[in-house]
């Protein structure tokens, strides 16, 4: 297919071709055969099995009647309404490759483009397959996993451009955005997210080479906005955690930066947490949507940062246009809408200080990478969200090793608020934070990402492997299905010959995996693909 064609996903709900669903990432479909009445005669139609016991995040792309999904060990292509599987190719990574993930062996997707697949490894490479057969046709080093690189995310092609980011700021790697040819999978420029001295925020690391291992890890698809062509990119967090060894505000890490995919040039940025010690990932979705602020159509970015606040941004300029908390957040009172930066709490400070500290949200953030759905109809966000808190202590930091962690801190408790919910599922105003309505989850969170439809449903899955369908108006549970595993993965919904299905990964895995409490024995691994339709009547 091709560039418009990718350009115009969002516009025809038959496909899905992009990561996030269009490249405004709204994770939103105006199919409504399946609808807030007729929803439960939804049935699965098949299932097929991943091969795979480390967990599936992966959001499923389909194409004419093909679906493509991945998870780290494989990529597959299946027969989209029959469930058969048409090619399955093996991803070649080497077995040491774990000791350099973070956050567990994963992988969220694949790109399409000109008839090929593109993917990440663990290993740090990007694989061009030909979509008919599964054969590589290419494949290019992006960096040396050894040093603490890997590839978890999926690419994003735009204006013909194949990007992608890394992991690995948890290790102290220094993060980027590569873009290479698609055809040939030569590279044709990188982007480091940290700025060396000589370049524009250079002056924002004040201990010499701290830059070089500075994190801000690229480790979740960017957005893009083919108008403006504008790619948004998330960064991670700044590395060390420990701030005393890099000192300043550690441009770019945890920010966003708006990128041309043609130079990898950074037009603008903004950062959601300067001087970063709180491992704040800002790498989550950046919602491209136009609401209507003061009387006036906007064009904005939103996301719902790790660091426990709702931003809106103008996305032609970056000009901040909202920031509120949409949890509980103890580190910053509030952002100054002025300068744009967050006005640290004492808390923050006695944390600074070398004390220990109870800092909400937790290091694992307000929402985690579990992507959010935005409904252009309603105006919301839908989001699974998290309520727990972390302590921790700065400390020594050891001499940078490549390849090991590197944070710097001690005494990294996790904690949940005692009668509690563990976390929520919540409609966000983006522009208060406030939730029109939120649904507690008493024994575990959710770490699924949401799906929003025009049938006025939220499709999300729960670990315990329940998929799952809200009334969008209220949040109720009007729908459910038990899976085969744990769900940790990006649902999709598509059509084919008029009818419309809903697909979900099933598998059990991540970094949640580690919160379900004792119920966790009794979920077992095993990746596999499930689609659903209306039962016919
Ligand atoms: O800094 C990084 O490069 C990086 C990478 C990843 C990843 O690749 O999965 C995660 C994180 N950080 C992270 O902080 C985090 O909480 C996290 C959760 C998960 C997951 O798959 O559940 N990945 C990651
Ligand atoms: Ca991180």
């Amino acid at each position: 297919q091709t560039l418009e064609n990718l350009s115009a996903d969002s516009a025809h709900p038959e496909n899905v071709l992009t990561y996030g669903m269009g490249y405004e990432q709204q994770r939103f479909s105006t199919l409504k055969q399946i609808n807030k009445k007729n929803v439960k005669k939804l049935v699965p139609v098949w299932a097929l099995s991943m091969e795979n016991d480390s967990g599936e995040q992966a959001q499923p792309l389909v194409m004419d009647g093909v679906m493509y999904v991945s998870d780290a060990k494989w990529t597959v292509a299946i027969d989209a309404l029959s469930g058969k599987q048409i090619w399955r190719t093996a991803v070649d990574f080497d077995p040491d490759t774990p000791r350099v993930v973070c956050c567990g062996v994963s992988n969220k997707g694949v790109a399409l483009y000109n008839g090929m697949v593109f993917r990440g490894t663990l290993d740090a490479n990007m694989v061009a397959l030909d979509q008919k057969t599964g054969k590589e046709i290419w494949k290019t080093k992006v960096s040396d996993w050894k040093d603490g690189y890997s590839i978890t995310g999926a690419p994003l092609v735009a204006n013909g451009v194949l990007m992608t980011g890394v992991s690995g700021a948890d290790f102290g790697v220094r993060g980027f955005v590569d873009g290479y040819d698609p055809a040939t999978g030569k590279q044709l420029w990188r982007r480091y997210t940290t700025a060396a001295p000589d370049e524009k925020g250079g002056d924002t690391w004040t201990v010499e080479n701290a830059y070089k291992t500075g994190g801000a890890s690229t480790w979740l698809t960017g957005s893009y906005d083919p108008v403006l062509d504008l790619v948004y990119w998330g960064t991670g967090n700044a590395a060390p955690w420990n701030p005393n060894s890099r000192r300043g505000d550690s441009l770019y890490a945890a920010s966003v930066i708006a990128m041309r995919p043609k130079t990898g040039e950074i037009v603008w940025h903004y950062q959601f947490t300067p001087n970063d010690m709180f491992d704040f990932d800002a790498t989550s979705e950046m919602i491209l949507g136009d609401l209507k602020i003061g009387g006036k159509p906007r064009n904005v970015l939103m996301q719902l940062d790790r660091n426990g606040f709702a931003y809106v941004l103008d996305r032609a300029n970056g000009k901040l246009l909202a920031a509120n908390p949409y949890g509980k957040v103890n580190w910053a009172s509030h952002i100054d809408m002025e300068t744009g930066r967050p006005v640290e709490t004492g808390i923050a400070k006695s944390l600074r200080n070398g004390e220990s500290a109870e800092i909400w949200p937790s290091i694992i953030g307000t929402k985690n990478w579990a992507h959010a759905a935005f409904n252009p109809h309603t105006g919301l966000l839908y989001a699974n969200t998290l309520h727990m808190s972390s302590s921790y202590k700065l400390d020594t930091v050891a001499p940078y090793k490549p390849g090991m962690r590197w944070l710097g801190v001690k005494d990294v408790k996790i904690a949940f608020e005692p009668d509690a919910p563990h976390g929520f599922m919540a409609a966000i105003d983006p522009m208060t934070g406030i939730a029109k309505w939120k649904v507690p989850l008493n024994d575990s969170a959710n770490w699924s990402s949401m799906l929003a439809t025009a049938g006025s449903l939220i499709f999300t899955g729960r670990h315990s492997g329940e998929f799952i369908a809200l009334d969008a108006d209220t949040g109720k549970t009007i729908w459910q299905f038990q899976t085969s595993s744990g769900i940790n993965a990006s649902p999709i919904t598509w059509s084919m010959n008029g009818k419309q299905y809903v697909t979900v990964m099933s598998g059990f895995g991540g970094l949640g995996k580690r919160w379900v409490g004792p119920s966790a024995k009794n979920i077992p691994q095993g990746g596999s693909v499930w689609t659903f339709a209306l039962a016919n009547d």
